[in-house]
C-alpha cells in the first residue's frame, strides 16, 4: 500500500510545479495546461497516455479543443503520494516546447 505524502513533502511538491494546485475537498493536484490547438494537446495526451501506463500510474484528465486540464492522486491511497509526483514530473516534461501556450 503506498503511503500519502506527508504536510512537508506536498508543500514541497506543490512549490517545485509550475501552475498546480490543490483540489478543493480531494487530496489531489491539479492543472490546466493551454496549447496552440487541438492537435498539439492531443498529441501531449498521447505522450502522458504512454507514458502514465508504463508507470501503472493514470490521471484523471479533460480535454477541450486546446485545453488539457489534469487531476493528478492515488485511488489506492485515496490520496496524493509519491507516484503522483512522479506522473507530474513526467507531465512537465511531455508539455515542455511542444506547442505550449503556457
Ligand atoms: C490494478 C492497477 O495497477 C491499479 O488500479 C493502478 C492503476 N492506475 C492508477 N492510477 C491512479 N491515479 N491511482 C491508482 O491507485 C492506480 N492504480
Amino acid at each position: 500500500m503506498v503511503a500519502k505524502l506527508e504536510p512537508t513533502a506536498r508543500a514541497e511538491l506543490l512549490a517545485s510545479l509550475p501552475g498546480w494546485r490543490e483540489v478543493d475537498g480531494r487530496d489531489a493536484i491539479e492543472k490546466t495546461f493551454r496549447f496552440t490547438d487541438f492537435k498539439a494537446a492531443f498529441a501531449f495526451m498521447t505522450r502522458v497516455a504512454i507514458t502514465a501506463d508504463g508507470q501503472d500510474h493514470h490521471p484523471e484528465w479533460s480535454n477541450v479543443y486546446n485545453r488539457v486540464t489534469i487531476l493528478l492522486s492515488t485511488h489506492d491511497a485515496d490520496g496524493l503520494t509519491e507516484r503522483d509526483a512522479k506522473l507530474a514530473r513526467v507531465i512537465e516534461e511531455a508539455a515542455t516546447g511542444t506547442g505550449l501556450q503556457g
